[in-house]
């Protein structure tokens, strides 16, 4: 097998487990919303520290090998920013309201 041949079936696994992703990352998205919707009507920050840290520290003892954990917590620190970038667009529309 040439290192191209290697490459693009290493690529073809990338995919398959990215069409997995795409799909919970989808429906997480849709609960982070209705968060939203429930803060904007709570009058509650986007921003909860402390549970980002719950699910950073859950994370760190599900992750089987523990070498991964830096990376892990990275993607969800770009998950959680992506969340809260969302429902603070929710809060806004509705203190426009
Ligand atoms: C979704 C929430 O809002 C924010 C986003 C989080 C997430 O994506 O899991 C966690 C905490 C909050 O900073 C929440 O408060 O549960």
């Amino acid at each position: 097998m040439t290192e191209n041949d290697a490459l693009n079936q290493l690529r073809q696994q990338l995919n398959a487990l990215d069409a997995q992703l795409i799909p919970l990352l989808e429906q997480r998205l849709a609960v982070v919303q209705q968060v939203g919707n429930v803060k904007a009507a709570a009058g509650l920050p986007a921003n909860d520290p402390q549970r980002e840290q719950v699910i950073i520290e859950r994370l760190a003892q599900q992750v089987t090998e523990k070498t991964f954990t830096p990376a892990m917590t990275q993607i969800y620190q770009g998950i959680f920013a992506a969340a809260k970038d969302m429902e603070r667009v929710i809060i806004k529309q509705e203190e426009a309201k």
